[in-house]
């Protein structure tokens, strides 16, 4: 009796275990670089299917020609009359931690190389003003350098503080060496900076901690005088309020009134000083016409942090200032269209040329625009749906959570560290992939953050590597586990990324840290930085640069929803835009009456240096 066989088809059209040659034939033959494989029994082609190539000694190497991207994207290619047998829908691969210093060392490179631009005359003035101890506010368009600029301040405070720290070790060493003999007079002089930003996720792209975990008032809704209270019961958050030269809060747009106030007292009274904010020197960033701040009941109650009765106090009208050149978007007549949706208008003709942009948009290599929705639920229901319907097998990479210690002292546990990952991360706790899935980078390396593709394989470290694929930069945290196959990503080749990047990477584990107030981890997250992005919110997309965007405006709910979104994309070639219609720009009344003179007042400004320029050329 001839002995039966299983057939398992890993790369084909239409992977899977297959019960007779003749149809797992069909789905490898003439298909490039087809991986295929007979066992005696179902289970044993189904763990090989699960384990993919990595176990498998006889399959060696991997070719690039196996995955035209064509053929994953598409999947009405694979379409097929023959189904497999039943095959396993899902390959959970728990991350954890690999200690190996050899591993280390040949690993991928563990320093991020995305640059900043060089600062246009206008930041540099900014920078400039802030580095001379200076409040200040700085605003703009989306797209005008605000987080360049606000990178670039803190690490000027951070090599201030280095510089500092160097000349009073020189001080000292000449003392104690007899070269002195007067002795160390010079105090290290304290620039001790603290970054902060009103959300979760703004704080972890800068590298800094929610405003409310730094300044230790929990949600910040208890009266000033008792959050004040509080403070003074913990020593290491009474003595941070103490000890803080300047503090940065980033995304101010999204703090309300009440609670800007209350931090203005608090610094004050903790402080003992007088001056507003206490002396601490303020450095706010945000836009008020982007997103307001989340206020419970009606979405009308929100106030703005500019409503705040200190405010004036804190930032005087001459140190607040907007970054007026838009580096995003190149096209004038895009970048006006912008401009004008920020304040809440549309011309006519603007309404025509948006209402075109419904149609879709082909791009060569088949990967398709990230989706931008208003609503989480929406979002949701379109990742799942799009994944469920790839016939690709599931790959589930769940985070390993590693709980830290809070701004107060307090170490975290395992939940509540997980809970603070998932609050203020857009790092996924357990990330569902396949083969032929959109994701988006959500981390800086060679790759910029937002850069998107679709996932071609999943291989191991040494496969990818013998087959010339290297690992995206990163912050690694610790090495990849070498058994692992991870996922391999066609990105679109962005125009922000530095360098020459290679369009195929393989993305293994990396780390993100949510931070206290103290700069330490509070949570640590070990995951592939991806995400689905077939949809995203607008709110998780605001910040970034979206090279290819689809945005459904149906569910619009909130002013500055619309233009977040479609200020997002770098074109309007690139940009299909669903369900436009004018009401739905909408800008808040209040920051239009609260901006107007300040523009003007800038714009005045502005032609006056023109004229002087002018003038100074003519003698
Ligand atoms: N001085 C500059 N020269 C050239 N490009 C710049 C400069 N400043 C910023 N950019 C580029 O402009 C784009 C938008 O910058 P950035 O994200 O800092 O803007 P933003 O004002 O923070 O935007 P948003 O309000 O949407 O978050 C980025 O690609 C950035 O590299």
């Amino acid at each position: 009796m001839p002995k039966a066989k299983w057939y398992a088809v890993r790369v084909g059209r239409r992977p899977g275990v297959y019960a007779n040659w003749a149809d797992a034939e069909k789905q490898v033959r003439g298909y490039p670089g087809a991986v295929h494989k007979s066992f005696p029994h179902p289970q044993a082609a189904e763990g090989w299917l699960r384990s993919g190539q990595r176990h498998n000694p006889t399959v060696t190497t991997t070719s690039l020609s196996r995955h035209p991207s064509k053929q994953l994207v598409s999947h009405e290619d694979m379409e097929s009359d023959i189904s497999p047998v039943e095959i396993p829908k899902r390959n959970s691969v728990p991350i954890h931690l690999i200690r190996s210093d050899s591993l280390l060392g040949t690993g991928p490179d563990h320093t991020t190389s995305t640059e900043d631009p060089p600062l246009s005359a206008q930041q540099e003035e900014i920078l400039r003003r802030i580095l001379n101890g200076e409040n200040y506010f700085f605003t703009g368009s989306a797209g005008t350098g605000k987080s360049v600029l606000l990178r670039a301040i803190i690490r000027s405070f951070k090599q201030r503080e280095a510089d500092e720290q160097d000349n009073a070790e020189d001080i000292w060493k000449r003392y104690l060496f007899g070269e002195d003999r007067n002795g160390p007079r010079t105090e290290v002089k304290r620039w001790k900076l603290g970054v902060t930003a009103s959300t979760g996720m703004a704080g972890v792209n800068i590298g800094g901690s929610t405003v409310h975990s730094w300044a230790g008032i929990g949600l910040g809704e208890l009266p000033a005088q008792k959050l004040y209270e509080n403070i003074l019961r913990n020593k290491i958050t009474a003595k941070r309020w103490k000890s803080t030269g300047a503090l940065i809060i980033d995304e101010v747009s999204m703090i309300d009134s009440k609670l800007f106030d209350k931090l203005e007292y608090i610094a004050r009274k903790i402080r003992k000083d007088d001056r507003p904010f206490g002396g601490i020197q303020i450095i706010l960033s945000g836009d008020f016409f982007q997103l307001p701040p989340v206020t419970k009941g009606h979405l009308n109650n929100c106030s703005f942090a500019f409503e705040a009765l200190t405010w004036s106090q804190v930032i005087p009208r001459e140190n607040m200032s907007s970054l007026t050149r838009v580096f995003r978007q190149k096209e004038d007549q895009f970048v006006n269209i912008l401009e004008s949706m920020r304040k809440g208008f549309i011309k006519p003709e603007d309404i025509e040329v948006l209402k075109g942009l419904k149609r879709s948009v082909q791009y060569p290599e088949g990967i398709e625009p990230v989706g931008l929705y208003p609503q989480k639920a929406e979002v949701a229901a379109i990742n799942s749906a799009r994944l469920e319907a790839l016939e690709t097998p599931l790959q589930v990479f769940s985070s390993f959570d590693i709980p830290g210690v809070n701004s107060h002292g307090y170490p975290l546990e395992a939940k509540q560290a997980t809970d603070c990952l998932n609050k203020n991360t857009i790092w996924p706790q357990d990330l569902e992939l396949k083969v032929g899935a959109l994701v988006m980078l959500v981390t800086d390396g060679v790759l910029v953050n937002g850069s998107t593709g679709t996932i071609v394989d999943f291989m191991t470290l040494s496969e990818a590597s013998s087959v010339n694929i290297h690992p995206a930069a990163g912050n690694y945290g610790s090495a990849p586990d070498p058994k692992v196959a991870w996922p391999v990503v066609e990105f679109i080749p962005s125009k922000h990324a530095i360098g020459k990047v290679a369009k195929r990477v393989v993305v293994p584990q990396m780390s993100v840290d949510v931070l206290n107030a103290a700069g330490r981890p509070e949570a640590t997250r070990h995951q592939i930085p991806l995400i689905l992005a077939w949809a995203l919110t607008i709110h998780k997309s605001q910040g970034q640069t979206l090279e290819r965007v689809k945005i459904d405006l149906n569910n619009i709910f909130v002013e500055g929803q619309t233009y977040v979104a479609i200020s997002r994309a770098v074109s309007l070639d690139t940009l299909q835009l669903l369900n436009f219609s004018a009401h739905k720009v909408m800008a808040h009344s209040r920051v239009i009456e609260w901006a107007k003179p300040l523009e003007q007042e800038q714009k005045d400004e502005e032609e006056w240096d023109e004229l002087l320029a002018g003038a100074e050329l003519d003698f």
